[in-house]
Formats: structure tokens, sequence, C-alpha cells
């Protein structure tokens, strides 16, 4: 019987830059519609690290070139540039796969903003990596000519991190709802979101942040009372003793067991502790509920619980 999915795609599904995301986003469609041609009903959420670094660059550069012409652009405003862009891609991507394969489907983009709490510590802890990796030298001139926060990435070169608070609320749900009852495949909470919070009367404020894509994943979940959360990444399944000599891949997890995991520091924070930690939350959120991590080009297999890690109660 075909299942209502939230899919939560990372960083390989869409890649680091316009040439690579137009490539990564063919796969992409393609992972997504075997799943609609089985009968699953898909809504699709992303990232945005690289590309909303990319987006905030570029317009920082124009206000330091032109100052009297532009002034600096918000990130919040940076992070609707990249649902936009992103969405762009990903819409006609899976308008083609569709098309080729005779499913009359209608895809549409959601700008979605995601309400966060203005007072979250978050906002004191910058810890959301976004951009290009840099050198050593290339992070040291951020931080010296432009304030930027910036951290050693996993071995992998130097990021500017952002504030990332939590996500509370999604301000579009009730379109999204509309357009999934529709038959349409929405893409929604791309980038985590615009992130807002409410001032007076009815009046959203953009933050200075990125939300995490899988935390919000969940709730966009919860909210469209989705049966499965599906995180897709790097890897088939989650290990404990991740890189290590008794390296041990799970097929399985209780929210219990992965609360255990996170105690003994098992999941790197910003890579896959927010993985296991959101797909922990939707599975406990109403019983029948299970979340899903694997690789993109595993989600059918995954679907039809041949691989991946699978949490439930
Ligand atoms: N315990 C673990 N099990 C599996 N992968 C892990 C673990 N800890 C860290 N990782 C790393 O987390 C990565 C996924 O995180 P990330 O690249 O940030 O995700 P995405 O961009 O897909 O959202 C994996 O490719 C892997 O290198
Ligand atoms: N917003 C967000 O979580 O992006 P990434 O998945 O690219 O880090």
């Amino acid at each position: 019987m075909g299942k209502r999915i939230v899919i939560a795609l990372g960083g390989n599904a869409l890649g680091s830059n316009l040439p690579e995301q137009m490539i990564a986003v063919k796969q992409t469609a393609k992972a997504i519609v075997d799943l609609i041609e089985e009968g699953h009903e898909v809504i699709i959420a992303h990232g945005n690290g690289p590309q909303v670094g990319m987006i905030q660059k570029a317009m920082a550069e124009l206000t330091r070139s032109e100052p009297e012409k532009y002034i600096p652009c918000p990130l919040s405003v940076c992070v609707a540039m990249s649902q936009g862009y992103i969405g762009y891609d990903l819409q006609n991507a899976l308008r083609e796969e569709l098309l080729d394969r005779g499913i009359q489907k209608g895809v549409a983009t959601v700008l979605t903003q995601v309400e966060v709490d203005p007072n979250d510590e978050a906002f004191q802890n910058p810890t959301k990596p976004i951009g290009a990796f840099m050198t050593k030298e290339e992070a040291d001139k951020m931080v010296a000519e432009r304030g930027y926060n910036v951290i050693e990435d996993a071995g992998r070169g130097y990021r500017r991190v952002v504030a990332s608070p939590r996500p509370q609320s999604i301000i579009e749900i009730q379109s999204i709802r509309d357009m999934v009852e529709a038959g349409l495949v929405v893409v929604a909470c791309g980038g985590g979101g615009i992130p807002v919070y409410k001032t007076e009367g009815h009046h959203l404020k953009g933050a200075a942040a990125v939300i995490d894509k899988d935390f919000a994943s969940c709730v966009l979940a919860q909210q469209v009372e989705a049966d499965t959360l599906i995180i897709l990444t790097a890897v088939e399944k989650v290990a404990i003793n991740f890189g290590k000599p008794d390296e041990k891949w799970l097929d399985s997890l209780t929210p219990d067991e992965a609360r255990k995991y996170i105690g003994e520091g098992h999941f790197a924070p910003g890579s896959m502790l927010p993985k296991v930690e959101a797909a922990v939350e939707f599975a406990e959120s109403a019983p029948g509920r299970s979340a899903l991590i694997t690789l993109l080009e595993k989600a059918k297999d995954g679907v039809a619980g041949k691989t991946g890690t699978a949490i439930h109660q």
C-alpha cells in the first residue's frame, strides 16, 4: 500500500555548484520517481548549505563593490533565493522524469517560511556550516576582514558557520497539505525553510540563520501526517564506531538505543547527529511512524525494508 513519505535530500542529491546540481538532480529525480511509481505520496525537503553560502557571498560582493547601489542582503533572503534556485532545478528534473515514465503529476515548489524562536540560544552560538570549503589562510582572512565565524569541518577544510535555531512551525503548512491532497509532488521547507519570527500583529520578520533541514523535515513530516521520514544522505546505513576498526553498520534502531548511542558520542554533530535526532523525534511522534536513513540511490530498497537504518519504536 502507498505511504505518505517526506524525503529529506542531503548534499549528494544536489552537488556543490551549478553544473554539479544540474547533473545530480537527474539521479535524485529517478530515485524519487521510483517511489512515486510504486504508489507512494512524496513530499520533498532539501538542504542548501553550499547554495546559500554561494548566494550570500555573491550578494556581499555586490554590496562591497557598489555600496552606493546595493545594501546588504539579509541571510533570510539568501535562504529564499536558495529555495527558488534549488526548487527550479528539482522541479524540472522531476517533471521530466515523470513525463518520461508517462506519469501525469504536477510538481510545485513552495517558498516555505519556518518559525523560529528569536531567543533561541543558537543565535549566540553559530554551528551551521555554509558555503564552500576554505583553506586555513582563506578562513583567517574572512574572520579578520568580515568578522565571520569559521570552523574546521571534520578534516575537510574550513567553513563559515551561521546560527541554526530549531524549527518551531511551518507558516505555509496548510498550502502544502492542500497541494499534497490535490495529488501534487511538493518541494517544501528547502534549506530548512526561510527562518522567520512573529513581531507585531501578523508581521513575520526574517532571521539571520540557516535552519537544519533534518529538523525542519521532521516538523514537516509530522505536520503533513506522514507515515515515514526518509533522510537520504551519503551513507547507506548509520554506524556506531564510525570510521574505526570496530565500526558496525546498523539495520535498525529503537529510540532508546539511539539515545544511548547519542550519549556515547557515536554520531558526529552537524552531520549524522541531527539526522538521528530528527529520525527519533519523528518515530516517537505517533504510533506506527518510522524513519529511514540511507543512500539516495537505495531509497526504493530502503522503503522495501532491504537496506538502510530504520528507526522505529
Ligand atoms: N555514525 C555515523 N554513521 C554514518 N555516517 C556518519 C556517522 N557519523 C558521521 N557520519 C558522516 O555523516 C555524513 C552525512 O552527513 P552530511 O554529509 O552532513 O549529510 P547531508 O549533506 O547528506 O545532509 C556521512 O556521509 C558520514 O560521513
Ligand atoms: N539547511 C541545511 O541543513 O543544509 P545542508 O543540509 O546543506 O547542511
